[in-house]
């Protein structure tokens, strides 16, 4: 599988998604500027976490119109593959690529610690690794994580089995205490209809190696490059 990922100015969390995108893949993935107007041919784009443009505006507002991102957006209307984390999940929002939006925390501070997640579907190349039901941990660390939707766009998230993962306690439940943000019935991360663009606030590739403490993110990288190869 060939895998890029993209560079904003205000981006803080590439480095560590082109390692865990190096880690499962085995090559080095290509780096592409914000002012690029084409995208190297690969099958999967990831958007890193920070702040890109400062947050100005909104977070990913002002990166939603970079250039870059309308290669993004063909790449995703031609069937690609598309992984938003945190600020990622913001520009897609803000390129609606995917519904709803991202406000601030409702505890208005910066959140930065380990959160339980549920795998709510193993249905998609990103959490076809992970058992429906799972409970696996990744990091947040963001001020603007609380995610809302319309009721009516909401029920359709969840007829068609789109909500990736919800906060939730160490045994699965979800309650008000483990959601870290506000975010609406808990949840983390939002699929596209194609399946196939995942945004999640938390950070998959933060706790992807054994040494970073744990290595529960690692399989959704390895879980892309398994599905995304085979299809
Ligand atoms: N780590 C991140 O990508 C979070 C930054 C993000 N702009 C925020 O909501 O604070």
């Amino acid at each position: 599988m060939r895998a890029a990922y993209v560079v904003f100015p205000g981006s803080n969390c590439d480095r560590d998604v082109a390692v865990a995108l190096e880690q499962a893949t085995g090559r080095p993935p290509h780096a592409v500027w914000h002012k690029a107007a084409a995208l190297p041919d690969v099958d999967l784009v990831a958007l890193p976490g920070g702040f890109t443009y400062g947050d100005y505006l909104r977070p990913g507002a002002i990166a939603a119109h970079s250039p870059v991102m309308r290669a993004v957006c063909a790449h995703a209307h031609k069937g690609g593959a598309v992984l938003g984390i945190c600020n990622g999940f913001q520009v897609l929002t803000e390129s609606h690529l995917l519904p709803g939006a991202l406000i601030q925390n409702a505890s208005l501070r910066f959140v930065c610690k380990d959160v339980h997640l549920r795998t709510e579907t193993a249905t998609s190349p990103f959490t076809a690794g992970y058992a429906r039901g799972q409970v696996v941990t990744f990091p947040v660390a963001h001020g603007d994580g609380n995610y809302v939707i319309g009721d009516d766009d909401r029920k359709r998230l969840e007829d068609q089995d789109r909500i990736a993962f919800r906060y939730c306690e160490a045994h699965g439940a979800l309650t008000e205490s483990a959601n870290p943000n506000g975010s609406v019935a808990n949840i983390a991360g939002v699929l596209s209809e194609n399946r196939r663009v995942l945004g999640l606030m938390p950070h998959p590739e933060r706790l992807a190696d054994p040494m970073l403490g744990g290595s529960d993110g690692a399989r959704l990288f390895a879980s892309a490059v398994e599905q995304l190869a085979a299809a």
